[in-house]
């Protein structure tokens, strides 16, 4: 097996994921500082990163093998083959592309987070949903939950774990801007643009949920705030602790007032009020 390895998480990398999945990747996974890209194949690739050579096990069964069952709050989130017998509420996610299999912080803070603040009937946004799992955990507390995300090929995904989870969630691709990437300007070289435009969503939702990082938190804020009427939640997470000040100012300068705050690592998740 060839790997791939390039500096960086998820995060900061995401740009990337799309053209590595173009150019033949059959998986990428995290780890600490980077991120392995696996291909049947080296091939010249138009990243900085180097070459490892694996020997050939069969990488997807080892991971779905190491894959356990994550608890958030008062969820567990399992892969479609696992057993689970505790009174937790069940949230059934297929390990595939799309970010979001419970086991990054973020995600779980986010899980955490939404079951203390989602009540029925709530109208929730999840943005930048990958897998669909903090919008099919707001719809599992009773809420009616709309998931997008800029990125086509996540939604089928979404829409897949919705329909194994038993719950009703609108999924569709939009964001609350173009295409923009505050870290593009720094980073080495951004895959093309999308051709067409982002279909863009508005509100007014009563709780908005976002795992995205912290330069988009802080470009959005303004945004944020016109997705709410007089008031909302908004739960924001992906944000490493050193950024935590960037998204805190740009936040309280849009008329948000901090309510909350978690931390699991290096990883910040931060609720606010809309006022
Ligand atoms: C870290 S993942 C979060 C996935 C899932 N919500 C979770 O908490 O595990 C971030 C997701 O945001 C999407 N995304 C990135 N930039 C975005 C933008 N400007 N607008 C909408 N979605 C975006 C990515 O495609 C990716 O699926």
């Amino acid at each position: 097996m060839h790997v791939f390895r390039l500096r960086g998480n998820f995060e900061t990398l995401d740009i990337y994921s799309a053209a590595l999945f173009e150019l033949g990747a059959r998986g990428l996974e995290e780890k600490p500082g980077e991120v392995w890209a696996y291909f049947p194949e080296r091939l010249e690739l138009p990243f900085p990163g180097e070459w490892l050579e694996l020997p050939d096990t069969d990488w997807l069964e080892a991971y779905k093998r190491d894959l356990k069952p994550v608890r958030a709050g008062p969820f567990v989130v399992l892969a479609p083959w696992h057993t689970w017998e505790g009174p937790e509420k069940r949230i059934v996610i297929e390990p595939g592309m799309a970010f979001g299999t419970g086991h990054h912080e973020t995600t779980r803070m986010a899980l955490e987070t939404l079951a203390e603040r989602v009540e029925p009937g709530m109208r929730v946004l999840d943005l930048g949903t990958g897998s669909g799992i903090l919008a099919i955990g707001a719809a599992l507390l009773g809420a009616e939950a709309l998931g997008i995300d800029i990125d086509p090929a996540v939604i089928p995904q979404a829409r897949e774990n919705a329909r194994r989870n038993q719950v009703k969630v609108q999924f569709q691709v939009g964001s609350l801007d173009e295409a923009y990437d505050p870290l593009a300007e720094t980073a080495p070289q951004a895959p093309p643009a999308q051709p067409a435009p982002t279909p863009l969503v508005q509100g007014p939702f009563d709780l908005v949920v976002a795992n995205l990082y912290a330069e988009l938190h802080t470009y959005f804020a303004q945004k944020y705030r016109e997705l709410f009427g007089i008031c909302g939640t908004l739960i924001l997470t992906g944000i490493l602790a050193e950024r935590e000040a960037l998204v805190r100012s740009a936040l309280e300068a849009s008329g948000f007032g901090l309510l909350a705050r978690r931390q699991e690592g290096e990883w910040v998740c931060l609720t606010y009020a809309a006022r």
